[in-house]
C-alpha cells in the first residue's frame, strides 16, 4: 500500500430507503477519506445523514427497505462493496469496530463483562477461553476500568455510564481494528465524565495507530477531538476541512449557524442563536441546495441549481456553495 493511500475512503457513497413504495437518498454522494492515526469527526443536526454514513461504512442498513445507491467504499484500497456477506461479518469488529451512544443496548445484561469483551475476541481470532480472557483483561486494563481484575466478573448494571462506555470500547478495541466509527458515543454522558471518555479515546487512538471516524452533533466535542471535520447536511457534506481551519474561519452558512447556535464558555450564553427551520426530510428534499430555505445568504439560483463541493480558493476548505464560491473568486 503506497504511504499516502487512506486507510478508509468513500467514494460517491449514496444509501437510499423506501418510503411509501418510492426510493430516496439519505446519503447522497459522499466522498470522505481518513488517514492512518487521523479523527474525522462528522458533525450536522439530527436527520443530516452521518448515522446512516457509517453504518453504510459497516453494511449494517436494514435488510429491508435500504440499498447502497451507488458508490464505493475502500479500506486500505480493498474495495468493501465487492466483498460477500460472509466476508463482511469477518471484518466487523476486527478491521473496523463501532461503538453507538448507549452501551447498555449493545451489551449482554446477563453475561459477565470479561466474558463479552473474551467473546468478542474469540469471535475473530482462534483462541482458547482462558487466552481470550487474557487479551480481554489487559483490554479492560488499557480502557482504565478501575480494578479491572475484580470488576472483570461483574455484569453491565453493576457498572456507571461512563464506564458501561469503557467496556463498550474494549470490546470495540479488543481485535485491535484499523478504523474505529464512533457514532455519538459520549451524547449520554454528563460533562465531566465525557471529556474523559473522549481523552481516553485520544490516547487510544494513537496508541493503537488507529484511524477515527467521529460522528455527533456538539462541535464543542469536535473541537477537542478531531484532525479533520465533515460538515453534514441533507445528506451531503457541505464543508470539509482542517478542525482548526474549521473554528477559525467557517465558510458554509450552515457550518456558521452551527456555530453561532454552540454553547460557549468564553462568551455569553444570551447570545446563542438557535438555527430556525429544520434538516428537510429525505422525500422533501429540494432540488437546489438543501440549506437554502434556511440560509440568511440565499438567493434565486440557490433555489433553481444544486451547488457542487468545490475547494474555495486561499481557504482549503471543500464547501457546498455558490454564494461563497462566487465570493471567494472575487477575491482570490
Ligand atoms: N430506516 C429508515 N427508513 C427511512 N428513512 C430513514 C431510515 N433511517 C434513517 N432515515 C432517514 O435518513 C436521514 C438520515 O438519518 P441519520 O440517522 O443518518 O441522521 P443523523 O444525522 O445520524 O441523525 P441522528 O443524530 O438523529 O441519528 C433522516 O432523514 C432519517 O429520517
Amino acid at each position: 500500500m503506497p504511504a499516502d493511500t487512506p486507510i478508509l475512503e468513500l467514494r460517491e457513497v449514496s444509501t437510499e430507503f423506501r418510503v411509501g413504495g418510492k426510493w430516496y437518498p439519505a446519503v447522497r454522494r459522499v466522498s470522505l477519506s481518513v488517514a492512518k492515526n487521523e479523527t474525522l469527526a462528522i458533525v450536522g443536526e439530527s436527520g443530516s445523514g452521518k448515522s446512516v454514513t457509517a453504518l453504510s461504512i459497516l453494511r449494517l442498513m436494514p435488510e429491508t427497505g435500504a440499498r447502497q445507491g451507488g458508490g464505493e467504499i475502500l479500506l486500505e484500497g480493498q474495495n468493501l462493496s465487492k466483498l460477500s456477506e460472509k466476508q463482511m461479518s469477518r471484518l466487523r469488529g476486527n478491521a473496523i469496530a463501532m461503538i453507538f451512544q448507549e452501551p447498555m443496548t449493545s451489551l449482554n445484561p446477563t453475561m459477565r463483562i470479561g466474558d463479552q469483551i473474551a467473546e468478542a475476541v474469540r469471535q475473530h481470532r482462534k483462541l482458547g477461553w482462558e487466552e481470550a480472557r487474557k487479551i480481554a483483561l489487559d483490554v479492560l486494563e488499557e480502557v482504565k476500568i478501575p480494578a479491572a481484575k475484580k470488576r472483570f466478573n461483574d455484569y453491565p448494571h453493576q457498572f456507571s455510564g461512563g464506564m458501561r462506555q469503557r467496556v463498550m470500547i474494549a470490546i470495540a478495541l479488543a481485535c485491535k481494528p484499523k478504523v474505529l466509527l464512533a457514532d455519538e458515543p459520549t451524547t449520554a454522558l454528563d460533562v465531566t465524565i465525557q471529556a474523559q471518555i473522549l481523552t481516553l479515546l485520544d490516547d487510544l487512538k494513537n496508541a493503537y495507530g488507529m484511524s477515527v471516524v467521529f460522528i455527533t452533533h456538539n462541535l464543542g466535542v469536535v473541537a477537542q477531538i478531531a484532525d479533520r471535520v465533515a460538515v453534514m447536511y441533507g445528506g451531503e457534506i457541505v464543508e470539509l476541512a482542517d478542525v482548526n481551519s474549521l473554528f477559525a474561519h467557517p465558510e458554509h452558512p450552515y457550518t456558521e449557524a452551527l456555530l453561532r447556535a454552540m454553547p460557549r464558555v468564553d462568551s455569553d450564553a444570551a447570545v446563542l442563536e438557535p438555527i430556525p427551520g429544520s434538516v428537510p426530510a429525505i422525500t422533501a428534499m429540494p432540488a437546489g441546495c438543501a440549506f437554502a430555505a434556511r440560509c440568511p445568504l440565499r438567493e434565486p439560483i440557490c433555489e433553481a441549481q444544486h451547488p457542487p463541493l468545490a475547494e474555495l480558493p486561499g481557504s482549503g476548505h471543500q464547501v457546498r456553495c455558490f454564494v461563497r464560491a462566487r465570493q471567494a473568486k472575487g477575491q482570490a
